[in-house]
């Protein structure tokens, strides 16, 4: 039997310049069990996903910050502590990025994230202060309650689901990846994988990007 899936966007569906590979959304329409896109991304960004894609709108999002199944809304955080760590980190001279609109946070409720070009170090030194973490996607750098993960968040939506978590296959890139990779039935992780989703995961598959998530879903599916 199809097992559900929990799916990672940026790095795992995207071809290397971030661009969804037009393959994966009718493996995603044709999967035979529940999908649930799982992103650091804000919420708007798996929802449209997902209606684009013409399959349920199964999200964990903004890292496992916020959730939606069934008609369910849940945050679990709020954004505070964050804006705290990024006001003091602006104050210091330096830039989230993302331009003078900011479309990356301007749907965010529990989390930051910040532009890989802006100095690691002093946010790392600010959040930690504060009690917060920063998670490298590879993106982005986000700025969260360290409690939060997509694997925590995604326990809860697959219960609404009506599946364990054990249940689940899920297919990842990066160390915002790693608590579903790890907690899941059989967690993948693409050959461009990071070293922590590399080292949370079951399979380590020889592809990179959506051609690593086809070769996962092949051996999920053989
Ligand atoms: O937004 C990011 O930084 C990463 O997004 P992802 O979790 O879908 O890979
Ligand atoms: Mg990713």
């Amino acid at each position: 039997m199809t097992p559900p899936l929990a799916v990672d966007i940026d790095g795992t569906l995207s071809r290397p310049d971030r661009s969804i590979d037009g393959r994966v959304l009718d493996v995603l329409r044709e999967w035979e069990a529940p999908v649930v896109v799982a992103t650091g991304k804000a919420l708007p960004y798996p929802i449209a996903l997902c209606d684009y894609a013409g399959i349920d709108q199964n999200v964990v999002a903004e890292n496992g910050g916020v959730a939606y199944v069934q008609d369910d809304l849940v945050f679990h955080g709020d954004r505070e502590a964050a804006q705290d760590v990024v006001d003091e980190y602006r104050a210091r001279g330096h830039e989230v990025g993302w331009g003078p609109v900011d479309l990356v946070n301007r749907w965010r409720e529990t989390e930051i994230a910040v532009d890989r070009e802006s100095p690691l170090g002093p946010l790392q030194e600010i959040a930690e202060k504060r009690g917060l973490e920063v998670v490298d996607t590879g993106f982005a750098y986000h700025v969260k309650e360290p409690g939060l993960s997509k694997g925590k968040a995604l326990i809860s939506v697959a219960d609404s689901l009506g599946h364990e978590l054990t249940d689940f296959v899920a297919v990842g890139d990066s160390a915002n990846d790693e608590s579903m990779l790890a907690e899941v039935g059989t967690g993948y992780a693409v050959a461009n994988a990071d070293d922590r989703a590399k080292a949370a995961a079951d399979v380590v598959v020889e592809a990179e990007y959506a051609d690593g998530f086809l070769a996962a879903v092949e051996r999920i599916l053989e």
